[in-house]
């Protein structure tokens, strides 16, 4: 059955807890990074991400999010390197945004929030699947990518183009030929810490990997985001803005940096 949980005022991020008590644990995302508290850690190696664009698989609009989903039953998607050890596959990419441009990401630097992140999920291959790894302390790594406002994005219209065919929850459409490595900024440069999924089950399951540059979108991009609805067919419309969950508790947990 569905929890129900969502992000209005009943059923958003400060209720989660009572249907999730790991809300409130000790390695919970996402959190505000603050550049001058994270360690530089020179042993951390490069990200390698390699992404095979036929495994897209379609694009779905899930009622918190839409996302685009990966086949991921061989290593034709991969990211490897980075804090992580062995071989982890791409499952799927998804978004949070906010109903204005002054909020919207999960994470924020120096408590600023972004009008967007990007979430690229991928989950450990010495687990037989996603659903195994997802409650392993190091069973996914999340790749999350800022979207600030400037230019239009070129990469990311085709993924907006799509939404017209998704806008209910539930609605999804094919979607093809779609390489996430095209959304990724000039630089991999990153901070990266242990930490949750940001929406229930709240698995404390993820290596986080949050990149140092962020990526362009512009004002109308925006809007396409905000012309999805959280409500399926029939139901009365809610236009989908505002799924992001706020900073979590850093709890003493350590902050690193690839770079200086
Ligand atoms: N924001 S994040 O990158 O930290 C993030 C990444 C992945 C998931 C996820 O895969 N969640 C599903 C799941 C299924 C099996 C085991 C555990 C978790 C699930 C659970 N109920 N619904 N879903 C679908 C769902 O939430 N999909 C991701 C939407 C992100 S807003 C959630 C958040
Ligand atoms: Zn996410």
């Amino acid at each position: 059955m569905s929890h129900g949980w969502g992000y209005a005022p009943t059923n958003g991020p400060d209720t989660w807890a009572a249907d999730f008590p790991v809300a409130n644990g000790t390695r919970q995302s996402p959190i505000n990074i603050i550049p001058k508290e994270a360690h530089y850690d020179p042993s951390l190696k490069a990200l390698k991400i390699s992404y095979d664009p036929s495994n897209t698989k379609g694009i779905l609009n899930n009622g918190h999010s839409f996302q685009v989903d990966f086949v991921d039953d061989t290593d034709s998607s991969t990211l490897t390197g980075g804090p992580i050890s062995g071989v982890y596959r791409l499952r799927q990419f998804h978004f949070h945004w906010g109903g204005s441009d002054s909020r919207g990401s999960e994470h924020t630097l120096n408590g600023i929030k972004f009008p967007c992140e990007l979430h690229l999920v991928h989950w450990n291959t010495k687990y037989p699947s996603f659903g195994e790894a997802a409650d392993k302390p190091d069973g996914l790594a999340v790749v999350g990518v800022f979207l600030k406002i400037g230019a239009a994005n070129p990469r990311l219209q085709k993924v907006l183009d799509a939404l017209d065919a998704i806008k209910n929850k539930g609605k999804q459409t094919t979607f093809a030929n779609f390489d996430p490595r095209t959304l990724l900024p000039g630089s991999l440069d990153y901070w990266t810490y242990d930490g949750s999924l940001t929406t229930p089950p709240l698995l404390e399951s993820v290596t986080w990997i949050v990149l140092k540059e962020p990526i362009s979108v512009n004002p109308a991009q925006m809007a396409k985001f905000r012309s999805l609805l959280f409500t399926g067919d029939g139901e009365a419309p809610c236009y989908m803005v505002d799924n992001y969950r706020p900073p979590q508790p850093l709890k003493g947990r350590l902050v690193r940096a690839s770079f200086k």
